[in-house]
């Protein structure tokens, strides 16, 4: 085998260009680069982090892209040992701590089937029927599925909605009170639109395979647990991961400032908005693509010998970027257009004598029908509850999300309007008093890609994409996951599937191509 210097040597020559500087592209350049490729990274925007946006002001901090993440994917797990990231994780403060509302005020949601039981957020047909379930404890759920569905398996392979899955399987209160706020508080989409495939793979796929979600978790559990002895005896080299969600000291904006460092000036090229992209077929192998980019609206760049491309921005922006193919168009007509939530994320701060009820934990989410009690938001995280150094000792910081798809226009509202939206729905469940005592307010117009009941057409589109033209990659969260630990794991894979594509051969037929990408 060749030694790391050796082989660094062979691929030093090989140039990528990665589209797109969020998580995603950032951690696909990281890996390209340790592997000794040479990357250039093109990011439309002023600086680079996308989804990931951290303010500090004034002796406060907060997020306002994403807030926690989590770290199921390996991937991650080894880019953050990688990155020396470990000693700048910070971990929330009582985050099992999670509320929902019921009938205006909030909930502790039950993280045990005792609490469960003594709990009212759901009537008590729902909580055996759900928490039995969930907790794999049960023999009822033959009994609850007749019940609630009158075939086992949902007849449409790809189309059926979250709603119907969960409402097919735990009935509608389940679907009003437990999921309808979590699909809030994850994709800011709801159960009706969201595709069951898309947004819960692993459940559907339990479903699909093994005919119920009882005997499916059952039989995984089982496989985990042989899995995790390995672990403890040492036998299978992983890591377990570590628990629960999490964040980085100054924010979430810690981990792409950390990848951008690393990357360095030469490689992380901001103000560089991709207009095209062409694949000169024929040619030898390498150095097969050249795209322009505009740092300004008058002016036109040019990367002329790429011999491979990963694409993370957007598909809204994929759309509009124009593609060759050995000089003729390659019209990008099969691409559907995807269709995005938009979302108001709302900083304000209270001081601590002001909030007559406040809670410990992570945070509140509002279910849809909790809007007939007068609430207008998705849902508020508790951040300085969280972390307490994102605030001064005498004030509590609030993250509250407002739009989604509940409620496309609202997240249009000013800030003023918003503000008071905020501070009317924290006057009702935290019992906050007055005004707040700082308000910032950021506008997403597109968060969020809805993974709708359409979606496979949009995958089926990229994969077209990645099959027509050779040394072509896709990556973010448009594909495998919303979550900033999706988005990594689906940049580093991106990331190993050039190196291979690079590495195997200098003369890579399509054919092959296709191999590889499977
Ligand atoms: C408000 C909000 C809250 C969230 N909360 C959480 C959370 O708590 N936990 C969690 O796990 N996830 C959360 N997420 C989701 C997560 O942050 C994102 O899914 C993830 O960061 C996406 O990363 P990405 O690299 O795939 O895409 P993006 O971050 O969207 O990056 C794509 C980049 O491509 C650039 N680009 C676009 N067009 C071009 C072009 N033509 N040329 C060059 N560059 C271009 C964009 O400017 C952007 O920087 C949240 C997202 C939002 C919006
Ligand atoms: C109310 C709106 C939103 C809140 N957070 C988000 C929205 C739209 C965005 C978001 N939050 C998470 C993710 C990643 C999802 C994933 O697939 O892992 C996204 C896109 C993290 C998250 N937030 C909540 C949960 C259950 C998770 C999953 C990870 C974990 O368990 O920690 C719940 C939640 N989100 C919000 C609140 C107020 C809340 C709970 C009280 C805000």
């Amino acid at each position: 085998m060749a030694s790391p210097a050796k082989q660094d040597q062979r691929v030093s020559r090989k140039r990528v260009a990665v589209v797109g500087a969020g998580v995603s592209g950032l951690a696909a350049a990281y890996k390209l680069k340790s592997h000794g490729f040479s990357v250039t990274v093109l990011e439309a925007d002023g600086r680079a982090g996308g989804k990931l946006r951290s303010v500090s002001y004034n002796g406060l901090i907060w997020d306002e892209g994403a807030n926690t993440m989590t770290e199921s994917e390996p991937e991650v797990q080894c880019l953050f040992d990688d990155l020396g990231l470990r000693e700048k994780q910070q971990f929330p403060i009582s985050q099992s701590k999670r509320y929902i509302v019921r009938n205006g005020l909030p909930v502790l949601v039950p993280t045990d089937p005792i609490a469960l039981i003594k709990s009212n957020i759901l009537s008590t047909k729902s909580k055996v029927c759900f928490y039995l379930t969930i907790e794999f404890q049960i023999i009822l759920e033959p009994f609850l599925w007749k019940k609630y569905s009158t075939s086992k398996v949902s007849e449409d392979d790809t189309d059926e909605s979250v709603g119907g899955f969960f409402q097919r399987h735990f009935g509608k209160e389940v679907v009003d009170y437990l999921i309808d706020p979590i699909v809030a508080g994850t994709s800011a989409g709801d159960p009706d639109s969201l595709s069951m495939s898309h947004s819960f793979p692993e459940l559907w796929n339990i479903e699909k395979r093994f005919g119920s979600i009882l005997s499916g978790l059952v039989q995984s559990k089982l496989s985990t647990k042989k899995e995790n002895s390995g672990v403890r005896n040492g036998t299978t080299g992983k890591r377990k991961p570590t628990r629960g969600s999490f964040s980085f000291q100054n924010g979430m904006q810690t981990l792409t400032d950390t990848l951008s460092k690393e990357l360095g000036e030469d490689v992380l090229k901001l103000r560089s908005e991709v207009l095209s992209l062409s694949y000169n077929a024929g040619k030898s192998a390498s150095q097969n693509w050249s795209l322009t980019y505009s740092s300004d609206r008058n002016s036109k760049n040019l990367i002329a010998d790429a011999d491979a491309v990963i694409m993370t921005a957007p598909v809204c922006n994929v759309r509009e970027m124009k593609f060759m193919k050995g000089g003729i168009p390659f019209p990008l007509n099969f691409l559907p257009e995807v269709a995005y939530l938009p979302l108001s994320v709302m900083i304000t701060t209270f001081r601590k004598e002001s909030v007559k009820r406040p809670l410990e934990g992570f945070g509140v989410l509002v279910p849809s029908l909790e809007q007939q009690n007068g609430l207008r938001t998705l849902g508020t995280l508790f951040s300085s509850m969280m972390f307490p150094n994102r605030a001064s000792n005498d004030e509590y910081l609030y993250t509250t999300f407002i739009g989604g798809s509940r409620n496309r226009e609202l997240a249009k509202s000013s800030t003023d309007e918003l503000k008071q939206i905020v501070t009317s729905d924290l006057r009702q469940l935290l019992g906050v008093e007055g005004e707040p005592t700082f308000v910032n307010h950021f506008y997403w117009s597109k968060a969020f890609p809805l993974y709708g009941r359409n979606y496979d057409s949009v995958v089926k589109a990229i994969e077209t994409m990645e099959k027509s033209l050779p040394g072509f990659f896709y990556a973010g969260n448009h594909r495998d996951g919303l979550s900033v630990g999706k988005s990594i794991a689906s940049g580093c894979k991106a990331a190993d599937l050039v190196i291979s594509y690079l590495e195997s051969s200098t003369h890579q037929p399509c054919a092959e191509q296709q191999e590889l990408k499977k």
